[in-house]
C-alpha cells in the first residue's frame, strides 16, 4: 500500500459504474491504497500540490479486471492434453498427471506463473480453485495479488486431502490462516455435482453461511453431467442442488451451458451468480452459456478463463471480447452484451459475485485502488473513436502497461513488480520437462 498521495493522469478514465461512462483529462487520486477522488486533472494538481503526478499518455485507465475462475496452477498444464471432451480430458490426462505430479512445489510455480500472466494482462483479482489452497493463497499474498481462494472439496483423494473430511478439515484450517492475510479471502469449491457427496453438500451449505463465504461450483457444464445426476439420484444437477438449499446468492456457478427458460427464471429469482468461461467451454465443446438471456433476466454474469489447461490462455481481454461476440452469435441479436456490458461483466460483476460490489470493480470514491493503465496509442487501437469499444474489441493485454493493487504498482512500464518473471519461467520450464519425461499421455506432439 502506498503511504504517499499520487495522482494518476491518464488520457481517459473509464469507471465502469455509471456503465458507458468514459471522463477525458480525468484523474484519479490514490491515497492509502484507496481512490481519494476522481476529477479533472489540471482541479486535481491544484487540490492536491503534494500529491505524486504519474502521467499516462494516450492511457485508459480501467477498473482491474477480476478473473471470476481459475485453477492457477494448471499454468503448468497448459497445451498437454487439447481437442478433447470433457470427461475425457479429465479422465485420461488431467486426472492422471495431477495424481503424479500436483504436490506443493508444482502449485507454488504453477500460481506463480499464472499470476506472472494475469498480472501483466490488467488482471488484479482471481477467483481460484484448486488442491494446496494455502499454497496458492500464500503465493497471492506475496505477491500483493487480491484473490479468493476455493476450499476445494471432491471425493477424488489427492496428495492434499485424502477424504472429504480431510478436506474440509484441510480447508477450514485454511480458512484461519488467510485472516491474515490482507487482500486474500476463502470459497467453498466443490468440485462439481458428480464428484461431491450429498453429505458434503450439506456441511458446505450450512458452514458458507456461518463463515459467509461464496460457495463455488462447476455446475451443467456438458449434458452429459444432466443425464449422470438423473441416472444416480433421479434429479437433474439443478434439481438436486435446488433440494440442497444451495441455489442461493452465495452460489457462483461456473459453466452452466445447459440451460432452459425455466432454469433461467430459476436462477434469477435465487441471485445465483454464473461465471461464464466461453473459450473453455466452446474447447471442450461443452455447449454455449445463454448469457443475452441471463442478463436481460437480471441475473448476474462474471467472466472467467477458467484453467490454462483448458482456454489455453489466461487472457480477460480475448475472453471478454469472445464473451461479447458469443453471445451475439448465439442469440441472433447483435445488440446482445455490448462493450459496456461486456466490460462491466469482466470487472464490477466479478466483484459482486465474490461479494466485493463495495470495494473493488469500478473506479469510485472509497474504492480500492485496483487498476490498468491501457495504451490506446497502439496502431491497432488508433484513432480512437470509442474508448470501450476498442478495449473489448480491438485491445489486447499487451497493450497494459502498469497495473495497481491497493495503490501499489504491480506493473510498471510491462514490467512485474512484486514476481521475479526470469526465475519464474525457469522454474516453469523445469516442471515442463518433468511433465513431458513422464509422457502421461498428453498432447501426443512428434518431437525429434
Ligand atoms: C477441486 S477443483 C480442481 C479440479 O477441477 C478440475 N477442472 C479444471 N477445469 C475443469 C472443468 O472445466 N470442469 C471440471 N473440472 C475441471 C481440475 O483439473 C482439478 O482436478
Ligand atoms: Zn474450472
Amino acid at each position: 500500500m502506498s503511504a504517499v498521495r499520487e495522482i494518476l493522469l491518464p488520457r481517459w478514465v473509464v469507471p465502469v459504474r455509471p456503465e458507458g461512462v468514459v471522463l477525458e483529462n480525468h484523474g484519479v487520486l490514490i491515497e492509502a491504497g484507496r481512490i481519494a477522488a476522481v476529477g479533472h486533472g489540471d482541479e486535481l494538481r491544484r487540490e492536491y500540490p503534494d500529491a505524486t503526478v504519474t502521467e499516462l499518455p494516450e492511457r485508459a485507465l480501467i477498473p482491474g479486471l477480476v478473473n471470476i475462475h481459475t485453477h492457477s496452477a494448471m499454468a503448468l498444464m497448459r497445451g498437454l492434453a487439447d481437442d478433447l471432451p470433457l470427461m475425457r480430458w479429465l479422465e485420461d490426462h488431467i486426472w492422471p498427471t495431477e495424481q503424479r505430479w500436483v504436490g506443493a512445489e508444482f502449485v507454488r510455480v504453477g500460481t506463480d506463473l499464472a499470476m506472472a500472466e494475469m498480472l501483466r494482462g490488467g488482471t488484479t483479482c482471481f477467483n481460484d480453485n484448486y488442491f494446496f489452497p494455502d499454497v496458492t493463497a500464500a503465493a497471492a499474498d506475496r505477491v500483493g495479488m487480491r484473490s479468493v481462494i476455493g476450499i476445494p472439496i471432491i471425493s477424488v483423494p489427492t496428495a492434499w486431502a485424502q477424504t472429504e473430511d480431510e478436506y474440509f478439515r484441510r480447508g477450514l484450517d485454511m480458512h484461519q490462516q488467510l485472516l491474515d492475510m490482507p487482500l486474500v479471502s476463502s470459497a467453498f469449491a466443490p468440485h462439481a455435482p458428480y464428484t461431491v457427496t450429498d453429505k458434503a453438500f450439506h456441511r458446505i451449505r450450512s458452514l458458507a453461511e456461518e463463515m459467509d463465504i461464496p460457495v463455488h461450483l462447476h455446475l451443467l457444464e456438458t449434458a452429459g453431467e444432466i443425464q449422470g445426476s438423473i441416472d444416480q439420484y433421479g434429479l437433474s444437477p439443478l434439481d438436486r442442488m435446488d433440494v440442497l438449499g444451495l441455489l442461493t446468492d452465495r452460489l457462483l456457478a461456473v459453466h452452466m451451458t445447459q440451460l432452459d427458460d425455466a432454469d433461467i427464471a430459476r436462477l434469477a429469482r435465487a441471485g445465483v451468480h454464473v461465471l461464464h468461461c466461453p473459450a473453455s467451454n466452446l474447447k471442450l465443446a461443452s455447449g454455449i452459456c445463454r448469457v443475452a438471456d441471463l442478463d436481460a433476466a437480471g441475473v448476474n454474469v462474471a467472466i472467467g478463463t477458467d484453467g490454462a489447461a483448458s482456454n489455453n490462455t489466461l487472457d480477460m481481454f480475448a475472453e471478454t471480447r469472445l464473451a461479447a461476440l458469443l453471445a451475439k452469435g448465439a442469440s441472433g441479436d447483435p445488440e446482445a452484451v455490448p462493450a459496456e456490458r461486456a466490460l462491466s461483466m469482466a470487472t464490477i460483476n466479478g466483484a459482486k459475485a465474490l461479494g466485493q460490489e463495495d470495494r473493488i470493480g469500478s473506479i469510485e470514491v472509497g474504492k480500492c485502488a485496483d487498476l490498468a493503465a491501457v495504451d490506446l496509442s497502439a496502431m491497432e487501437t488508433s484513432p480512437v473513436h470509442h474508448v470501450i469499444s476498442h478495449l473489448v474489441y480491438a485491445a489486447s493485454r499487451s497493450q497494459v502497461s502498469d497495473v495497481w493493487i491497493e495503490g501499489r504498482r504491480v506493473v510498471d512500464g510491462g514490467a512485474l513488480t512484486t514476481l521475479d518473471a526470469d526465475r519464474t519461467a525457469r522454474e516453469a520450464e523445469q516442471w515442463g520437462r518433468r511433465l513431458l519425461a513422464s509422457d502421461q499421455g498428453g498432447a501426443g506432439e512428434i518431437r525429434s
